[in-house]
């Protein structure tokens, strides 16, 4: 969708259609812009949160991060326009929706489409981090599917989308590496941590350190205590890539393209993403 950026868009130049999904600071419709006919996802944010929660500054970066990024797999942001009340972001429409609904519904993914997932994400996230973006929000709540089941990372304004639509109510600490969890100095490799918490909840249904208690979650990332269940049966191969990926050390986590090389992603992965 070619959205000339350099207009000045306003809530008349689309017809709003049904809401997609709800969040904490304000919902997401699809959309059509009038003149184009062009199908787009719009969320709506309310300045009175935004200002209360102090991001504006955050949003900002969004945008102009995401205005600079073009891959098959991240979801593109093509502008925004405000009124007196709201701020609109316009975004591209993601017909399968939230990618957390259908791990949800499916409970956990076959290894082919986890490690179909991984790669794709995996490339993504090469892109990114050759423009020196760190994603540092990579959770299934942030995953959107596109038209053809290709993955889409959406960027949910940086984890302050603190709101949490599933188990846990408040921001989830499961996919923060223990650098962040121990507020270190982080790198693009905390992206690599979270993409081995995301392979295991791919095929196990559950994150790999979660407690009933942050505290308790906390102790388990920081002792990187990985543990693979019995049930469902995991490839070996599986177990290893997760292992080269949840490592304490950031600088010994496995490198974005050494995953490509993985002989569960080569064996497994759909090139076609
Ligand atoms: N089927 C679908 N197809 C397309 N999109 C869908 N949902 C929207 C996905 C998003 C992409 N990017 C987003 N960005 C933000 O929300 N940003 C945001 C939000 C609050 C505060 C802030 C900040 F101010 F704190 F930064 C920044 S939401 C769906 Br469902």
């Amino acid at each position: 969708v070619k959205m000339k950026e350099e207009r000045r868009w306003t809530l008349s130049d689309f017809d709003i259609g049904k809401p997609l999904g709800r969040g904490k600071f304000g919902n997401v419709y699809l959309a059509r812009e009038k003149k184009s006919k062009h199908i787009v996802a719009l969320k709506v944010l309310f300045k009175s949160q935004l200002k209360q929660s102090q991001v504006e500054h955050q949003l900002r970066r969004e945008v102009e991060i995401q205005s600079h990024l073009r891959h098959a797999n991240i979801l593109r942001l093509y502008g925004y326009f405000y009124d007196q009340t709201r701020v609109y972001l316009i975004l591209e429409y993601a017909a399968k929706g939230e990618l957390y609904k259908e791990l949800q519904r499916c409970k956990y993914f076959p290894e082919k489409r986890a490690a179909t997932f991984i790669a794709s994400l995996a490339q993504a996230l090469i892109y990114c981090h050759g423009k020196h973006v760190i994603h540092r929000d990579i959770k299934p709540e942030n995953l959107l599917v596109g038209a053809q089941g290709e993955l889409k990372i959406a960027d949910f304004g940086w984890s302050v989308h603190t709101f949490d639509r599933r188990r846990t109510m408040c921001g989830t600490l499961d996919y923060l590496p223990p650098e962040m969890v121990e507020s270190k100095e982080h790198d693009a490799s905390v992206d690599i941590w979270s993409l081995g918490v995301l392979c295991y909840e791919f095929l196990y249904g559950v994150p790999p350190f979660e407690a009933k208690e942050h505290s308790d979650t906390y102790r388990r990332i920081v002792r990187v205590d990985l543990k693979f269940p019995s049930k469902p049966v995991v490839s070996a191969a599986a177990k290893d890539l997760i292992s080269q990926l949840l490592v304490k050390d950031s600088s010994q986590r496995l490198p974005l393209h050494k995953l490509l090389e993985h002989p569960w992603i080569v064996q497994n992965a759909d090139p076609s993403g």
